[in-house]
């Protein structure tokens, strides 16, 4: 079951002046910083109510942050939902014939797992399915 927002992914440049602008511009806090190895990116989450806000700068040239910055610049790449068992889920949209980029969870932030869908089997927007504690 997909309980809620969990967070929207923002790709950026470069992560000092993003939160530069959220910290001292919108006056949001940042609360956790990590680099994923695993998707080559180094976040910063910012909570807002009941979900949060994922900045994104790309570790590598060649990480999927870089790929979509060098397309489409800055700007919202993803939105991740919170499901409650993501193995269950994830079989569920199989079953369904959904186009799955991770068929198994992977390791995401804050030690969430997580899987994403592919933009062209969900009306143009990349998906993030993650479950944590
Ligand atoms: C840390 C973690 C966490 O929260 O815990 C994260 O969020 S990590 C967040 C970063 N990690 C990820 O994004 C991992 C999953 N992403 C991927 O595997 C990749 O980025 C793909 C989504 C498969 C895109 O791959 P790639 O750039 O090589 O493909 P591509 O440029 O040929 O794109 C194929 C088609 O999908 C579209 N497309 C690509 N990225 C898109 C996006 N973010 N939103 C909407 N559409 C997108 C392209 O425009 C293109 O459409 P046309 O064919 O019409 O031109
Ligand atoms: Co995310």
């Amino acid at each position: 079951m997909i309980k809620k927002v969990d967070h929207i992914g923002i790709a950026v440049k470069n992560l000092d002046a993003a939160k530069e602008f959220y910290e001292k511009i919108l006056g949001l806090k940042v609360v956790e910083e990590e680099v994923v190895e695993d998707q080559k990116v180094k976040v910063a989450f910012i909570p807002t109510g009941d979900s949060e806000v994922e900045l994104l700068e790309s570790t590598t040239p060649d990480g999927p942050i870089a790929r979509y910055i060098e397309k489409n610049g800055e700007g919202i790449q993803h939105i991740a939902f919170r499901v409650d068992n993501l193995e269950e889920k994830l079989a569920q949209l199989k079953a369904a014939g959904v186009r799955l980029i991770d068929e198994k969870p992977r390791r995401g932030a804050g030690g969430a797992q997580i899987a994403f869908l592919h933009p062209k089997a969900t009306c143009g927007t990349l998906v993030e399915l993650c479950e944590r504690e």
